[in-house]
């Protein structure tokens, strides 16, 4: 088994006198895809928002390899290479698709206008901008502004710009929500891909049991805050206790 590149030890967060995640403990490894499921209001977002940053643990703590980064931002958390797809909120709707995956080259680089570097460092970030572009299959629409693609081609744009901030951890909500069945197939292709990356560790919330059947190497099961169950695909979704909480409440509305 490989080193954990992501920990949580006994994370837990209190909202007044609820426990929203309670003493979740798991480790998470590079080359594996884990989706997370559990009926609605189980937790299953805000153990994301504890693991991305977007909130800060009452108690335990995130690591990653091995460093803790339980107090620290979500950006700070970035740079720890924490990635995290939200839908269109780190999209510019006025700029075209490659301008997007440009802009976010440049900034994973670190270095805005700069009239100093040298030219072929700036043709090195747009050879990477055409490769995300092409990884993505969003060539044919480089040069449509972003606002005006249909939800399927913006949500493969938001994996593009995931892929060009080269993180260690990728993190998805729902990556298929709201998409055509058209689209849902090209996008788990691409999360397919980064995980074929061996190393990547790429963790995902879904609903979608078909989604999950697809792409699971693990599943974790959240249930009022606490680790339920843990194991491969067939096992958890076998267990007698993950039925009765989980399938016989969600299965009918996937
Ligand atoms: N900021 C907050 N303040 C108070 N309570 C919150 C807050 N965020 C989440 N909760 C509560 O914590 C619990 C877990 O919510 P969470 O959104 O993580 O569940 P979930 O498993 O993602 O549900 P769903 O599948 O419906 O998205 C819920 O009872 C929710 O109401």
């Amino acid at each position: 088994m490989t080193t954990p590149s992501l920990v949580t030890r006994d994370l837990t967060i209190r909202f007044g006198g609820h426990v929203a995640v309670n003493a979740v403990s798991c480790a998470f490894h590079p080359g594996e895809l884990t989706v997370i499921v559990g009926p609605n209001g189980a937790g299953k977002t805000t153990y994301f928002n504890l693991i991305s940053g977007q909130l800060t643990a009452s108690s335990g703590t995130v690591e990653k390899d091995g460093q803790e980064i339980t107090r620290l931002s979500p950006s700070a958390r970035a740079h720890h290479g924490i990635g995290r797809a939200f839908q269109l909120t780190n999209l510019f709707p006025h700029l075209t698709v490659l301008e997007n995956i440009r802009l976010t080259v440049q900034a994973r680089a670190g270095l805005g206008w700069h009239m100093l570097r040298p030219v072929s460092h700036y043709r090195e970030l747009a050879r990477k901008a055409e490769h995300y572009l092409e990884a993505t299959r969003l060539t044919p629409l480089a040069h449509q502004t972003a606002a005006n693609l249909p939800h399927g081609d913006q949500r493969k744009l938001e994996v593009a710009l995931l892929m060009a901030m080269e993180p260690d951890i990728y993190m998805f909500d729902e990556p298929t929500a709201g998409m055509s069945l058209d689209h849902a197939p090209d996008v788990l292709d691409l999360i397919r891909g980064i995980k074929a990356d061996r190393s990547k560790t790429v963790l995902l919330v879904e609903h979608k049991m078909d989604v999950v059947r697809a792409l699971a190497d693990r599943i974790i099961v959240l249930h009022n805050g606490e680790l339920l169950a843990d194991g491969p695909p067939e096992e958890v979704m076998s267990s007698q206790i993950v039925r009765d909480v989980y399938l016989g409440t969600s299965e009918g509305a996937a």
